[in-house]
C-alpha cells in the first residue's frame, strides 16, 4: 500500500504530536464535565482511539455511523444514520470526533441532530480540515491540521476502503484511481 502514495503530507510523528496537543487542550476545557466523545465511523476511529488516551480526565465514548450518498470521493450532503448512539445525549457535553471536514455537510447534519436531542453543548474535534471545499459556515472548535484541496488517505481515511491503516496521511498516485 505504501507504493501507492505519491506524497506524505503528515508523518506519523506530526500526527502523534498534534494529538497530544489537542488532548491537553481538551483535558483543560473538559475537566469535571465528563464529556461524551462521539466517534463518527469509520474514518475517525484511529484518531478517536489516540485522542481519548491523550485526554486526562473522565469521559465516555460512543460511536455513530452515517453514510452520505454520492460518488466515492465526494459527499452529496444526503446523510443517513447507519448506526445510532447507545447513549442519550440530553444534558451531556458532547465532543464530535471527526477525521476530516470537507464540504461540512456530514457534520452539519450531525450537529443539528445532537442539538435537537438537547445536548448541553456540542463541539467538534477534527484531525483535518479542508476549508477550500466548505459549502457550510462550519468551523471546528479543535483542529489538528488544515490540508489542501486534495483527496487524502491514511490514519482512518480510505479510498475504496483501503489505506485506513496507514499511520500517516498522504496523497495517492494518479494511476491508483484509474486501475
Ligand atoms: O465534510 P464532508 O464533505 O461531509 O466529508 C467528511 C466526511 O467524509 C468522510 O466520511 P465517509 O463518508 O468517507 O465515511 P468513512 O468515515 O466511513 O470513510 C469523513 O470521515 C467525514 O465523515
Ligand atoms: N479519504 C477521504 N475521505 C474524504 N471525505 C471527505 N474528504 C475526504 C478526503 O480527502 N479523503
Amino acid at each position: 500500500m505504501h507504493e501507492d502514495i505519491r506524497e506524505v503530507l503528515l508523518s506519523e510523528s506530526d500526527i502523534q504530536e498534534k494529538v497530544k496537543e489537542l488532548g491537553a487542550r481538551l483535558t483543560k476545557d473538559y475537566s469535571g464535565l465528563n464529556p461524551l466523545c462521539i466517534c463518527v465511523l469509520k474514518g475517525a476511529a484511529p484518531f478517536m482511539s489516540d485522542l481519548v488516551r491523550a485526554i486526562d480526565t473522565d469521559l465516555e465514548m460512543d460511536y455513530m455511523a452515517v453514510s452520505s450518498y454520492g460518488a466515492s470521493t465526494s459527499s452529496s450532503g444526503v446523510v443517513r444514520i447507519v448506526k445510532d448512539l447507545d447513549t442519550a445525549v440530553e444534558g451531556r457535553h458532547v465532543i464530535v470526533v471527526e477525521d476530516i471536514i470537507d464540504s461540512g455537510l456530514t457534520l452539519s447534519y450531525l450537529l443539528d441532530l445532537l442539538r435537537r436531542r438537547n445536548a448541553a453543548s456540542v463541539k467538534v474535534a477534527t484531525l483535518l480540515d479542508k476549508p477550500a471545499r466548505r459549502t457550510t459556515g462550519l468551523k471546528p472548535d479543535y483542529c489538528g491540521f488544515e490540508v489542501p484541496d486534495e483527496f487524502v488517505v491514511g490514519y482512518g481515511l480510505d479510498y475504496a476502503e483501503k489505506y485506513r491503516n496507514l499511520p500517516y496521511i498522504g496523497v495517492l498516485k494518479e494511476n491508483v484511481y484509474s486501475d
